[in-house]
């Protein structure tokens, strides 16, 4: 093949940019790898100073990715109002639960106009909130956007062939997101459904939860196709309910999510359904964790959401019943399995509504 026609495989192209990655967990150490390595200046917050000296000295975040070098221009640091202001672009892989704290914080240090996209797949305890709708409401000036997909930070880092979602309304911000990661390894696809990729990132951590607990129990594999597919139609049926569009579950945010994390013990939603099914108690699988997994407070939310709105979530209610009540797995199980026989797609034949 003549040379010219090869494709480029180099992974840093265009322009340098200064972009800022907020959170110095798994994934924002992956994501500040990734644009590090594609050229651009990445300023790195996160709030530990002693994890800002060790990656300035090392060049390693030994706490979250201990056998990673970090190469490229990364710019650790504790100020986030520095981080913020020298950006053009702020990402943000901070935990649902912490994540409108640290924008509310800082939001004065935000400008007109700066993009921020969300890395985060959580939803917030009161109101039900989307951290796209956090970002609205306390930086309603900034553009924003959303990135999800079956991204494990851990292989990530080790440069294995990833793809992802970019979520925003703005062509441009779209576009901007997709030339400043992608690169021979990391592939970004755009979708305008923020909403439905943000929901599907938040929800399918959930059923990661209920795919390890099978995954203890030796269930089988008809049993794990079983509960990936029944997951995928009960997280499609609540999200399109609350205005989610159901062909971003067919996409790699839904469907590819929920294969990845459902199927994998790198999960750390898989892990703690791993451990409860060996029989350790919820506090103690998410202490020896250490790292965060949102489906466990996810599931309590739409649970309760699911409730008040009249969406039939099975998997959601019997999951909820073993980690937060007193049924037994072989119980809800049992329930599970007896349930009514009901529509495989509902968008094609709808369910009866007996439950
Ligand atoms: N690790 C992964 O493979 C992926 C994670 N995500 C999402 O990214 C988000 C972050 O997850 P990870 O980085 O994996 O979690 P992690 O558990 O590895 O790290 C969490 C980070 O957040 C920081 N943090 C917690 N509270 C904070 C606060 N109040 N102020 C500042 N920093 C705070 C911690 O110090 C830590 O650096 C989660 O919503 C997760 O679902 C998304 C895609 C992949
Ligand atoms: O979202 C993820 C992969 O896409 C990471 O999943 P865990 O948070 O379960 O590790």
């Amino acid at each position: 093949m003549p040379e010219q026609n090869a494709p480029q495989t180099d992974g840093a192209k265009g322009p340098t940019h200064d972009v800022a990655v907020l959170g110095g967990g798994s994934f924002g150490t992956a994501m500040a790898k990734v644009l590090g390595e594609n050229g651009h200046r990445v300023h790195f917050w996160m709030r530990d100073a002693g994890q800002v000296d060790e990656i300035n000295r090392t060049r390693i975040n030994s706490r979250y990715m201990p056998d990673v070098e970090l190469t490229g221009d990364l710019l650790p640091t504790t100020d986030l109002a520095e981080a913020v202001g020298k950006a053009e672009i702020v990402f943000v892989a901070i935990p649902s639960k912490a994540f409108r704290a640290v924008i509310r914080e800082h939001s004065g240090e935000f400008r007109d106009g700066q993009i921020v996209i969300s890395l985060t797949k959580g939803i917030e305890e009161h109101g039900f909130k989307l951290m796209s709708e956090i970002l609205q409401e306390e930086i309603p000036r900034c553009r924003i956007g959303v990135l999800s997909g079956p991204n494990l930070a851990s292989e990530i880092v080790s440069r294995d062939l990833t793809a992802t979602v970019i979520a925003a309304k703005d062509p441009d911000v779209r576009r901007t997101v997709q030339d400043l990661l992608g690169c021979e390894y990391f592939r970004v696809y755009a979708n305008v459904d923020i909403y439905g990729v943000e929901l599907a990132g938040a929800l399918k951590n959930i059923y990661a939860i209920v795919a390890g607990l099978a995954s203890a129990l030796e269930m089988g594999e008809n049993a794990k196709a079983m509960l990936i597919t029944r997951g995928l139609a009960e997280m499609s049926r609540f999200a399109v309910s609350l205005g989610a569009n159901p062909m971003t579950f067919m996409g790699l945010a839904g469907v590819g999510d929920l294969i990845v994390t459902c199927t994998s013990a790198k999960s750390r939603n898989f892990r703690v359904g791993y451990a409860v099914g060996k029989g350790q108690n919820l506090d103690d699988a998410v202490n020896e964790l250490g790292q965060v997994a949102e489906g466990i407070y996810t599931l309590k939310l739409v649970k309760e959401k699911s409730e008040a709105i009249g969406i039939y979530m099975p998997l959601v209610r019997g999951l909820y019943e073993i980690l937060y009540g007193t049924a037994s797995i072989k119980a809800v199980i049992n329930s599970l399995m007896l349930s009514v026989q009901n529509s495989d797609v509902e968008f094609i034949l709808p369910r009866t509504i007996s439950q």
